[in-house]
């Protein structure tokens, strides 16, 4: 297979396609650590985000995955300003979300909305649905009169299937399913353009995952919306994404449209992660590489340098990984025109075969449980054998 790759970086002044409505350049967000009586000695940091550079598309569903640390929330949080950004930029529309203060920010907030883990930690326990519902519209001057109100409410009750009984009801008088189909018609609620929904179906019961996910594909083609869907599960994201970024220690190791992804991993932690998702059809063709990755996820306070996975990269070779962060690049492959991106210096040569891994266990899973297409999502745990 031939390939040939560009270096992009973070900084490269480009301007943003009309088809793209986030843009997110260098993004950094880092927390400072405070010690001392009075929490007044900054000791050091948490490099929470470092480094995400990314676009999301209109009316797309980009998937952002990684392990449990890696800084997906805060990234999402990020884009909607509810962290401040210690670096970059994010153009939400052509407009700087770093730039807003006051007023314009609380009106661009209108429209990027947040659909949380877990809906009863989200939602006020005292309040209604109704009062629930109705306090967005209101911040945002959508309620004005009683009656078209009334009328919204229903309509929003509606596109996420509840009965408009349920706008008498508090949040404690209803399932996890149906929670989370509160905390989506909060965040619709307000006609957003980008929900960022944060792991949404993994607090939820199996078979009440994939109704919410079903929910959150026909409310996209319904209202137009863009969404990114952070979550630490492969086999939800596969199934909701048209693109799919991996994230890894702040920053994204790997980006390509989903298909792409999970057919051609490029980089070594992606292979690993996927590696530890059953395939739906074991037969011989289909049997693929468990890769065990060695160690624990470094802590994001004092991240390896180089290369972010060098300390646990199966394929990693010569001191070039321990001391050179490998930037984001497109790799074209034939067929798969330069939408692929990858930030390891040795992919061409892993993806070819000349590079083999090493010091793991690397076996072929002979056994996997056969799993339907619409598969039930499954819990990706790196590392375990
Ligand atoms: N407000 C904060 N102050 C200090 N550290 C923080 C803060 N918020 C997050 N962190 C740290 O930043 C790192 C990234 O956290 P984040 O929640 O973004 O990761 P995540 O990938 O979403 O993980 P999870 O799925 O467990 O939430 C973690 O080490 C976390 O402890």
């Amino acid at each position: 297979m031939s390939t040939a790759a560009t270096e992009t970086t973070p900084q490269d002044d480009v301007a943003v396609p009309d088809d793209v409505l986030v843009d997110v350049r260098g993004l950094k967000v880092h927390f400072p650590i405070k010690r001392g009586v009075f929490f007044d000695r900054t000791v050091g940091h948490v490099y929470a985000v470092d480094g995400m550079d990314m676009q999301i598309k209109r009316g797309e569903t980009y998937g952002l995955v990684g392990e449990s640390g890696c800084g997906k929330s805060t990234f999402g949080r990020a884009l909607l300003r509810l962290e401040e950004p210690t670096e970059g930029t994010v153009l939400f529309d052509g407009v700087d979300v770093a730039s807003l203060k006051g007023e314009t920010l609380r009106r661009k907030r209108q429209d990027m909305q947040m659909v949380f883990q877990d809906p009863l930690s989200s939602l006020d326990p005292r309040q209604t649905v109704e009062s629930l519902l109705l306090e967005g519209m209101q911040a945002h001057g959508l309620a004005k009169d009683g009656k078209a109100a009334t009328a919204r409410l229903r309509e929003l009750l509606s596109a996420v299937g509840l009965p408009p009984a349920a706008l008498r009801k508090y949040p404690h008088e209803f399932s996890g399913g149906q929670r989370q189909r509160i905390g989506i018609a909060r965040a619709l609620s307000v006609n957003p353009q980008l929900i960022v929904a944060d792991e949404p179906v993994s607090a939820l019961d199996v078979s009440v995952q994939a109704q919410v996910v079903n929910l959150l594909e026909e409310l996209q083609e319904e209202f137009s919306l863009t969404y990114l869907v952070v979550a630490h599960d492969l086999a939800v994201v596969r199934h909701i994404s048209d693109r799919v970024g991996v994230m890894y220690l702040g920053a994204l190791v790997e980006e390509a449209d989903a298909d792409d992804l999970y057919a051609m991993p490029l980089h070594p932690y992606t292979r690993a992660l996927m590696s530890a998702v059953p395939v739906p059809d074991p037969t011989t063709e289909d049997r693929r590489e468990r890769i065990i990755l060695a160690g624990d996820l470094p802590s994001p306070a004092n991240p390896p340098t180089g290369c972010r996975f060098h300390t646990r990269c199966p394929w990693k070779q010569e001191e070039r990984c321990d001391t050179e962060r490998p930037q984001l690049r497109t790799i074209e492959l034939e067929g798969v025109p330069g939408t692929h991106r990858v930030a390891c210096h040795f992919a061409e040569q892993i993806q070819r075969g000349e590079i083999q891994p090493h010091e793991v266990d690397v076996s072929f899973v002979e056994q996997v449980d056969a799993q339907p297409d619409d598969a039930t999502p499954v819990t990706v745990e790196p590392g375990a054998p």
